[in-house]
């Protein structure tokens, strides 16, 4: 069983068959195709306004397209301080913004607050020729530990990096999930809490290598077709990925797999809860459940061949601190987890 990340479950059944629908004949090349013009028109409908899309294959070159577009050699990004564009993409943000500072920050659950944000901000100095300006907050959503912000709380950090006219960039490998976990529309979540772009991650959710860069306001849009060219994203044959979000996005079907990848990870955390043998290292709010496991239970999972990845501790509040031996254990549920795996995984941890 393999609970290890839901980049390790192959692509949906809808999504398979969209992409082999697209096999047919030719087509424009370079995101000119009628699968990528098709599925800009429906990223316009979800977000409820006119959106630029770019189309990349992984979560790093959106993100760190992104970040190029909206800041300088010269400039600052402020994120947690294990966020996936600090900890996680091999230095790309830094790359492609040709050499921005990432600045990291603490936060519980790898969630940001804004007073944590405006402090950081006090004690960098506007113009300062000698210090790099902080020009944009990148926040993931769900989190790196699988919590989820809520429209106000993401309005309260666009508030809180307003008066330095910073850019707001919402890392979204798992927006689905967070989308589908809050029940809100991805508009109120985004660009009516002051987000300015964002990474819609579709390669998690049930694509196979399909992500977008979403841009709110075509003037934050200008250098993309040229950042995205320069990094090899710009695909000749654009309609693999203008397909597979054909297929993600058409009647909901993102949405279902996200609910359903959701109320897996809800499955275990309650059974892991019900039984009372281990503790959860944050709350279960998307697809993510994270626990701590003692030596014992890791011993076990081996003995079982269960799949997690032992996750960093860093993000733990003080008073959650592991013990001698322990670890965070990551459990991720897809569209592809079946209960009887996640039945299974609890039955050996109520067995500790
Ligand atoms: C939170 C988050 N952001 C971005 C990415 C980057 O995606 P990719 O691995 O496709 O570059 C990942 C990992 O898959 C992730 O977990
Ligand atoms: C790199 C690893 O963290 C990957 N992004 C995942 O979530 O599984």
């Amino acid at each position: 069983m393999n609970f290890v990340s839901d980049n390790l479950a192959g692509a949906s059944a809808p999504v398979m068959q969209a992409m082999a629908a697209a096999n047919d004949g030719f087509a424009a090349g370079y995101g000119n195709d009628a699968w990528t013009k098709r599925v800009e028109g429906l990223f316009a409908e979800l977000f409820e306004r006119e959106v630029a899309v770019f189309l990349v294959t992984t979560g790093t070159a959106a993100n760190s397209l992104a970040l190029a577009s909206l800041v300088h050699p010269w400039g600052a990004v402020l994120c947690h301080h294990e966020a996936h564009i600090a900890a996680d993409e091999c230095g790309a943000p830094e790359f492609f913004t040709g050499g921005a500072k990432i600045v990291g920050l603490p936060g519980d659950g790898c969630k940001l607050a804004p007073d944590v944000v405006a402090d950081q901000l006090a004690r960098m100095r506007a113009g300062a020729v000698h210090q790099v300006q902080p020009q944009l907050l990148s926040i993931t959503q769900a989190t790196e530990c699988g919590l989820v912000y809520r429209p106000e709380e993401i309005a309260a950090l666009k508030q809180a990096i307003a008066p330095r006219g910073l850019k707001l960039h919402m890392d979204g490998a798992r927006f689905a999930n967070a989308v589908a976990a809050l029940g809100c529309s991805p508009a109120e979540i985004t660009w009516k809490a002051g987000v300015d772009v964002l990474s819609f991650g579709g390669t998690k959710n049930g694509a196979f290598a399909a992500e977008a860069v979403i841009v709110f306001d075509s003037a934050d849009a200008g250098q993309m077709p040229w950042r995205r060219k320069r990094a090899g994203h710009t695909l000749s044959k654009g309609r693999l990925i203008g397909a597979q979000f054909e297929g993600l996005l058409a009647d909901g079907h993102w949405l279902d797999l996200a609910r359903h990848a959701n109320a897996m990870a809800a499955r275990l955390a309650s059974a892991v809860e019900a039984a009372g043998k281990l503790r959860l290292a944050w709350a279960c709010e998307a697809n993510e459940v994270f626990l701590v496991l003692p030596q014992q239970a890791q011993a076990a999972l081996a003995a079982q061949g269960i799949q997690y990845i032992a996750w960093s501790d860093a993000a733990l509040p003080e008073h959650g601190r592991l013990q001698q031996g322990e670890v965070v254990g990551r459990f991720v549920c897809s569209f592809a987890t079946q209960a009887e795996e996640v039945d299974r995984l609890a039955a050996v941890l109520a067995t500790l």
